[in-house]
């Protein structure tokens, strides 16, 4: 494990230690995936061990089920548990509306099945993932692998009537050979720049018959905590913005170790 010392992993654990403030025993909890949700599985297996926390939790990804079997997390998967309390997810960029780009880690599916199967999706994240508009961070597509050329190309085709501002199309590669997701599915990375109307092309690439899901999570992030290196952290919703200073006590306690994530 590596020492939280740089000001972004600080930043991910302060994020991650206020949400998990929300979890209660008994309740059943969506974990995502990448480095900032990585921080909120090992706290929560910190609870579980030292405090007995029941939880009953469902993963976005095989890496997330991992590690949460490491920690003793009770797992259990979706159907097993039908519906879930909350989720708590990383993403890549979130909007002044809650709207996030996610798949940066190749998990979008499962996330969005997840996050759209809870009462509520509770985003972690740390300022550099605040944007006016979203588009900066290349938007994930999920295709299917069978003409996944054609795919790409209707995908091209389609950015022409959209209301971006880039209309590179990759195909995401993990050492030269195409990423494959947990679902055996590709992802295509498009390099949009500024998405002007993010529901529309939600609704264009969507009609795409090779298109599984996309990146756009619009209208399914309740709140978004926003670590910062010094330990304050913002909660925004829609209602608007809380700031909560940590004490001394909560500043000094606390893991600080990195997940292996
Ligand atoms: O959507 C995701 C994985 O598919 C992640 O939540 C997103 O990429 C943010 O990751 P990180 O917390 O490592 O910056």
């Amino acid at each position: 494990m590596q020492p939280a010392t740089s000001p972004a992993e600080r930043a991910k654990f302060y994020a991650a230690r206020h949400a998990l403030k929300e979890v209660k025993s008994g309740m059943r909890v969506g974990l995502g995936t990448g480095s900032t949700a990585a921080w909120f599985v090992k706290l929560l297996g910190e609870r579980v061990a030292k405090e007995g926390l029941e939880v009953r939790c469902a993963a976005t990804s095989t890496r997330t089920a991992d590690m949460a079997r490491e920690l003793g997390i009770p797992l259990f998967s979706l159907d097993e548990l039908g519906w879930l309390d909350v989720t708590f997810d990383g993403a890549d960029e979130v909007d002044p509306k809650l709207n996030l780009i996610k798949g940066g880690g190749g998990a979008l599916l499962q996330e969005k099945i997840v996050a759209t199967a809870s009462d509520r999706m509770v985003v972690l994240t740390d300022s550099s993932k605040e944007v006016d508009t979203l588009g900066a961070f290349p938007l994930p597509v999920e295709i299917v692998r069978f003409g996944w050329e054609t795919t790409q190309s209707l995908v091209t085709e389609a950015l022409d009537g959209a209301d971006v501002m880039g209309h590179g199309v990759s195909l995401r590669k993990d050492r030269d050979q195409p990423y494959v997701t947990d679902e055996g599915h590709y992802i295509l990375d498009l390099h949009l720049r500024r998405i002007g109307k993010p529901r529309a092309l939600s609704n264009t690439l969507l009609n795409i018959a090779g298109v599984v899901e996309t990146g756009l999570f619009l209208d399914i992030a309740d709140s978004v905590v926003i670590g910062s290196p010094s330990g304050e952290v913002r909660v925004r919703d829609l209602e608007g913005e809380a700031h909560f200073t940590p004490s001394d006590e909560e500043l000094e306690s606390g893991s600080i170790f990195s997940p292996d994530y």
